[in-house]
């Protein structure tokens, strides 16, 4: 039923690649000069987005990967005044269309347009919205495959320096957009051929030729509704950035972009556009507006109405001529549908950075998550078998959803180092491309159309049905008439010759063909008449939404619009009024209608508003209710985890049975009771705690005594109010009548106005009785199992087993105190051996000064009066005579120096044998030495077994002590 969108469009059919190739082959036609001028304007209007080199520069310096990333954000709105004009040229089917940028005549459309940037490099994304296009534009587009190129950059100065003599080409780029290894290196380096062939294969610097090749047209559409997104995909200084934004001199994809759309637009000054431009960053997964840095992670939402740009375009109410020249007064605004359609422009992270699993472990935090998620989804969505595809895996594949599922057209830009340091990156890269090759897309406008627009639509295929409705009447009663005649002619006696029955066999047929016409056209009568009746049904089926419910059974008063009389269902319901005539309808919604509609609104939302009251003071009730029973079941288990001395299990399993009281107190007041069963389960709760009876807290129906809460006189307060604390181990108090202080409940059972109704048989009570059931329930196991563990405590300290084991443990302690105290002799001894050898060595050292200084003996008294000063008895050992050698050299000391000589020669003797003496007495402390350290470590090592069984016993102790 739908023409091609070239057909539609007027033009040849290879139009939109011819002018693309037209660009191609001169790319002089669009100087540069006149891009640059033209960016430099768009930019201004959006500061931030002017200066991507800074960007570039801010972001090249960060290790991290990062990613593609859209949005939207500061919106450019572009009015302009002979935009509304459009809505006549709407309803003329043959109105001339736009051919191509570069060469425009008309166009319907209306767009708002946004923009978005990537990475550390410059992504920028351009949205296009279109108000206003017609009803009937051309839904889709053929199914094509993304347009991939690759472009091999220029070697680098860097580069050339590595190469000595000059580098070698790595990288053939044939005219057939064929890509391969060039031969010379696929010999040197034996590398198997490869082969690849792209859209596009280009080499150079000029920018201009990547773009007429590959964007211009995806831009063309954009601007016609359909999405758009072109990426640029390569490994780090492949060419990506240049090729995206390029430089003053070769302006990039983006400024040729912003410049062609704003050049569609001013050459289709009849239509209202809306431009939105976004730009924005994905670094690690968190997306941040460039034009508004200090919002950061940012949220994706999905949000189908780009649509502020239809009310601006459609200020003026319209009354639009229908052919045929008769008014249509709706009482409407003019139809208006809204195309909305985005250009995402992506520079992504360098490709090297969505590499093998184990690479990405490597990374680790860093991993550029959305561009290993692009390979993955690219890779699923060219495998056969299909399944899940993960665009929520990472925020660029799911900005590029619905690129990717196929409503977009598609221009991949791959951009390949042409130095052999990068060839392998190179070569993945090219096997990239011809992945995505694979993807097939089928772009759509992306028309939004109302109500009313639907409405308008509808109208004209009415009119438009009734005119080949005309047509077919007059054909069947031409045909008609030609068979009567026909028929006539047959019915005429006449000669029977063989030419005669020639002819009138001959007639016989052209009237059964006539028939038959006939019969085919009543039948596309009918059709048409169904039709028209099924769409005036429509029509006052959405003017019926449009005035608040009008049912839609009246809408089916209104077929008679298709037989061209007047229709006045307002008859039947007395309060309305449509009118329809053949050439246009009048639709009147009488203002008591709309009034009473209006009262019955607001009666509908205050009841809402009311009932939304009711659920919220539901909700909350329950909720402190819940608390409550939750409060207590935290409460045991925290105090169970405290209990472990037999009486204060106890006290903790009376206060918990007390609980248990209260709440069969609650629940007996819930079960309908109300002050007075209320009173008794406060009257068990209070002998819990040593409180005053229950019947008195008859009047403090819905107040709590907290058994195990310290009973504490606070403030004062009086009866019937209380304090309460959201904290819960706050508790809340009240002073009762005769001056007792209760403690409460945490939870404010008063804070709210409870009426006769909380004690009703209601589904909400009974489901709060279930809860408090459920919670008694809980504790009442929680206290058996308590109870369970204290009996097998108390029955096991009765048992021969603890006694044995309490009898063990104490003779182990006796051991160990036996042990020490060995230690401990033992230690003494070993000081004592210590100190004997400190007094040989010394003794020795003074026998040997004796020795040395013996013909000066005067001169060295100090000396030997020291030596004279040594009680020398070693254990064992022959004590000394008063005799001695050395008691004698004492008294030389005081000799004359006449007797020099022979106090010498006795000296000598005497240090011989304390020499001897010496030697003596070290072997033997050597072997004592020797005796104690193996003892002791014999005894290090008892120890250590010893303490080794205490430590055991000590586990085992508290160990059970704890159970
Ligand atoms: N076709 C080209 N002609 C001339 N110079 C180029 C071309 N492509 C890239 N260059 C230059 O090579 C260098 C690296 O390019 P660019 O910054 O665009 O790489 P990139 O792929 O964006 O790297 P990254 O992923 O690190 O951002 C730049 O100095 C750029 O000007």
């Amino acid at each position: 039923m739908f023409k091609s969108v070239a057909d539609r469009l007027g033009i040849p059919h290879s139009s939109s690649s011819s002018s693309v190739s037209s660009h191609h082959s001169s790319p002089s036609s669009s100087p540069s000069s006149h891009h640059h001028h033209s960016r430099t304007s768009i930019f201004s209007s959006t500061p931030s987005a002017r200066s991507p080199s800074r960007q570039q520069q801010q972001y090249h310096g960060r290790s991290a990967a990062t990613t593609a990333g859209t949005g939207t954000g500061t919106g450019i709105g572009l009015t302009t005044p002979a935009a509304v004009t459009s809505a006549s040229g709407r309803t003329t089917p043959a109105a001339p269309r736009k051919t191509s940028l570069s060469t425009p005549t008309q166009k319907p459309v209306l767009p708002p347009l946004s923009f978005f940037r990537d990475n550390h490099s410059n992504n920028l994304a351009l949205s296009v919205a279109d108000a206003g296009a017609h009803p009937d534009d051309p839904p889709s587009r053929a199914a094509e495959n993304v347009v991939v190129s690759v472009r091999v950059r220029p070697f680098s100065l860097a580069e050339m320096k590595v190469a000595a003599g000059g580098p070698a080409e790595v990288w053939a780029v044939h005219e057939d957009s064929r890509i391969g290894y060039a031969d010379e290196y696929s010999m040197r380096e034996r590398r198997t051929a490869v082969d690849y062939t792209y859209d596009h294969a280009l080499t150079g610097s000029d920018n201009e030729a990547i773009y007429s090749t590959s964007v211009k047209s995806l831009v063309q559409s954009a601007m016609e509704g359909y999405n758009g997104t072109v990426f640029a995909y390569g490994q780090t200084s492949s060419g990506k950035t240049y090729t995206m934004s390029g430089t003053s001199h070769q302006p990039g994809i983006t400024p040729r972009a912003v410049e062609d759309v704003f050049k569609y637009i001013r050459e289709n000054s009849e239509r209202e556009f809306l431009l939105r431009v976004s730009y924005l960053e994905i670094y690690n997964e968190s997306i941040r507006d460039l034009l508004s840095p200090e919002a950061i992670d940012l949220k994706i939402h999905e949000d189908r109405k780009v649509i502020e740009s239809r009310e601006r375009a459609l200020t003026a109410p319209l009354s639009p001529t229908i052919p045929g020249g008769r008014k249509m007064s709706l009482g409407l605004r003019a139809p208006s549908a809204v195309r909305v359609s985005q250009l995402n422009l992506i520079d992504l992270a360098g490709s090297e950075k969505a590499s093998t699993d184990i690479e990405r472990r490597k990374e680790g935090a860093f991993i550029n998550k959305s561009l290993l998620t692009l390979g993955t989804v690219i890779a699923k969505l060219t495998e056969e078998k299909g399944g899940h595809i993960p665009y929520r895996d990472s925020k660029l594949t799911r900005i590029l959803q619905s690129s990717l599922s196929g409503n977009a057209r598609v221009s991949v830009i791959c951009t390949i180092s042409p130095s052999f340091l990068n060839v392998d990156e190179s070569h993945n890269t090219l096997k990239f491309a011809a992945r995505v090759k694979k993807i097939i897309t089928k772009a759509h406008t992306n028309q939004v159309m109302d109500d009313k627009a639907l409405l308008e639509k509808y109208r004209r295929e009415i009119t438009e049905l009734k005119a080949q409705l005309m047509l077919t009447a007059a054909a069947a009663a031409a045909a008609a008439s030609v068979g009567q005649h026909e028929a006539d002619q047959s019915g005429r006696p006449r000669p029977t010759t063989t030419e005669d029955s020639n002819l009138s066999h001959l007639l016989e047929r052209e009237r059964l063909k006539h028939e038959e016409e006939m019969v085919e056209m009543n039948m596309v009568r009918n059709a048409l008449k169904e039709r028209i009746d099924q769409l005036t049904k429509l029509i006052l089926t959405s003017q019926s939404i449009n005035t608040k419910g009008i049912p839609s059974s009246s809408a089916a008063a209104g077929g008679g619009l298709g037989e061209g009389h007047v229709s006045s269902p307002s008859a039947s319901m007395g309060r309305y009024t449509v009118e329809t005539t053949a050439d246009g309808t009048v639709l009147e919604f009488p203002k008591e209608i709309e009034s009473r509609l209006a009262r019955k609104d607001t009666i509908v939302r205050q009841l809402q508003s009311e009932l939304e009251a009711q659920q919220e003071k539901v909700a909350l009730m329950k909720s402190a209710l819940q608390k409550t029973a939750k409060g207590e079941a935290v409460d045991i288990v925290k105090t169970l985890a405290r209990v472990d001395m037999e009486p204060e299990r106890e006290k903790f399993l009376i206060e918990k049975r007390a609980s248990i009281m209260n709440l069969n107190g609650m629940m007996a007041w819930q079960d309908g009771g109300g002050a007075g069963v209320l009173g008794s389960g406060g009257g068990v709760a209070a002998g819990g705690s040593g409180g005053s009876g229950g019947a008195r807290q008859g009047s403090m129906k819905r107040v709590l005594r907290d058994p195990y809460a310290p009973t504490s006189t606070g403030a004062r307060t009086s009866a019937t109010t209380m304090t309460t604390n959201d904290e819960k181990d706050d508790a809340a108090s009240v002073l009762l009548p005769d001056g007792e202080q209760l403690l409460l409940s945490p939870i404010p059972y008063d804070a709210y106005d409870y009426d006769d109704d909380d004690l009703m048989d209601t589904p909400w009570n009974r489901a709060e009785l279930h809860s408090l059931r459920q919670a008694k329930r809980e504790l009442e196991i929680v206290v058996i199992e308590q109870e369970k563990k204290l009996e097998d405590m108390v029955a096991f300290e009765d048992s021969d087993e603890f006694r044995n084991l309490v009898l063990e443990l104490e003779e182990y302690r006796e051991k160990i105190v036996g042990m020490e105290e060995e230690r401990e002799g033992l230690r003494a001894t070993i000081v004592e051996l210590r100190n004997s050898v400190r007094r040989v060595e010394l003794a020795k050292v003074g026998v040997e000064n004796g020795n040395g200084n013996g013909v000066g003996g005067g001169s060295t008294g100090g000396g030997g009066g020291y030596v004279g000063r040594v009680p020398f008895s070693p254990p064992g050992s022959p004590s000394p005579s008063p005799s001695s050698p050395a008691m004698s050299a004492t008294t030389t000391n005081t000799a004359t120096a006449a007797t020099a000589g022979s106090t010498a020669t006795i000296a000598n003797t005497m240090a011989v044998a304390a020499a001897n003496r010496i030697q003596e007495l070290e072997q033997m402390m050597q072997r004592e030495r020797k005796l104690r350290m193996e003892e002791q470590t014999r005894n290090i090592g008892r120890i250590a077994s010893l303490e080794a069984q205490v430590n055991i016993l000590e586990a085992e102790k508290s160990y059970l002590l704890f159970k």
